[in-house]
């Protein structure tokens, strides 16, 4: 399958729809239209909270910060989950999160049975068709792994670049994007970051990948051959102890994905290069593992968020995360991020993440006075982005949130959504 690209969509989205997708797209136009008119808001269902806080289905999809407006009791959460859940067209029984024997499905392996997998609680596609999911690479990148254990039935679309996985969802070419935002090693994927605060989609879920690293070359190459090693950035950071061992020679190159760097070496027919990769990308494009297990951690792992274009609805039966990222102005006075941080610690609630980035509208501040009647002083501005153990569902959440609105300029909730509780012993490693 030909990656989605990038430049079709900047250029002509139209054009896009018509390289890519014409078969497709001409069976979804008059559905999407409904649809794209249900998110503008145009239909007539709506909810109110129990307690009086009013809102509508459009308005809670647009932006979840509504329920840090105003603050709900602990004994009406339940109430408003169970509520929302039936506007949404889910009853509570309908969560899949079980046990899902992989000769079922098209992207396990034939014979094992997985543990627990994570699947996301928001609506299936209503054209009744497969799930696509977007992801970042070519097939045997570890995103489309990742694709496959968030979305075990679906069909993976490549797409070559993060921003292009987050536009096939938004114009209805895929119905989920699987993007990653960090890895135990190589740390946080700023762009996946600032691209969550660009675009419109809601987290809806979240898989963690173990990423097992091998080095790859055409058959018949020996290492000591090798003088230049190309992979993904994130990749190379991982192996970067192993490859000073392996190749202490070879140049490191980065390339868009994993998978790609092994496919170009296949396609152009490079004796003097190897792969960073994994073994899946070895079988794909026919070649020779020449060292396994490469990363410089055994537990090496990439955390992927599930995105969708609708929320899905908070509950609490179950661990669920949230995510929500906030900006402070200058009025707000100083120590803004202390107390945001205390009304999490306040309520009981452990963050699991704190990240910090420039401000897109507003990276410097100027302040002070210089001779000229300038400013001298250049405050970094940034926006934090905040994963805290707790369901929108839940009274403290809402509470913390809404005293987290006090004290700042800004705050949008990127989603409430189940934790992957895979357990850690049982990962299939040697998947990806
Ligand atoms: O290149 C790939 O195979 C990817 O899926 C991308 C990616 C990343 O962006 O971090 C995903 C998982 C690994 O951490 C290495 C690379």
């Amino acid at each position: 399958m030909q990656a989605v690209s990038s430049p079709a969509f900047s250029s002509d989205l139209k054009s896009v729809i018509q390289t890519n997708l014409t078969v497709k797209r001409a069976r979804y136009t008059h559905v999407d239209a409904k649809r794209v008119a249900v998110r503008c808001g145009y239909r007539s269902e709506s909810f109110s909270f129990p307690n009086g806080v009013g809102s509508s289905r459009a308005d809670w999809q647009s932006s979840c910060a509504i329920l840090a407006s105003k603050v709900v009791s602990a004994e009406n959460t339940n109430g408003l989950a169970d509520q929302v859940a039936a506007v949404n067209g889910h009853s509570n029984g309908s969560v899949n999160l079980s046990l899902v024997p992989s000769s079922e499905t098209k992207h396990g392996k034939p014979g094992l049975t997985q543990p627990l997998t994570i699947t996301d609680l928001s609506p299936a596609p209503s054209h009744g068709s497969t799930l696509r999911v977007a992801y970042q690479g070519v097939p045997g990148a570890y995103s489309e792994a990742a694709a496959g254990k968030a979305y075990p039935n679906s069909e993976a679309i490549p797409c070559d670049q993060f921003d292009v996985a987050f536009q096939a969802v938004e114009l209805w070419i895929a119905d989920r994007a699987v993007l990653p935002v960090e890895n135990s090693l190589g740390g946080s994927i700023h762009r996946n970051y600032d691209l969550l605060l660009r675009h419109r989609l809601h987290i809806v879920g979240e898989v963690q990948i173990p990423v097992h690293h091998c080095l790859l070359a055409l058959p018949g190459v020996r290492s000591d051959c090798i003088a230049r090693v190309i992979s993904h950035p994130q990749a190379l950071a991982q192996t970067e102890g192993s490859l000073n061992k392996l190749t202490p020679k070879a140049a490191i190159e980065a390339f868009h994905d994993t998978a790609a760097a092994a496919e170009y070496i296949a396609t152009n027919n490079l004796h003097d290069t190897a792969a960073v990769a994994s073994a899946r990308a070895a079988e794909l494009y026919g070649l020779q593992i020449l060292a396994d297990g490469i990363q410089d951690d055994a537990g090496n792992v990439t955390r992927f968020l599930m995105l969708a274009r609708d929320p899905i609805i908070p509950r609490t039966d179950r661990p669920f995360k949230t995510s929500i990222v906030f900006a402070a102005q200058e009025h707000q006075g100083t120590s803004v991020l202390f107390k945001v941080l205390s009304a999490f610690a306040f309520r009981n609630i452990s963050l699991t993440k704190i990240e910090s980035r420039p401000h897109q509208n507003c990276p410097v501040r100027v302040v002070g006075e210089g001779n000229a009647g300038g400013g001298t002083k250049k405050n970094f501005e940034y926006t934090f982005y905040v994963d805290f153990e707790a369901s929108m569902a839940e009274a403290r959440a809402q509470n913390a949130l809404a005293e987290v609105q006090e004290y700042t300029s800004f705050l949008r909730v990127l989603g409430s959504y189940p934790m992957d509780m895979t357990p850690w012993s049982t990962l299939p490693s040697q998947d990806v």
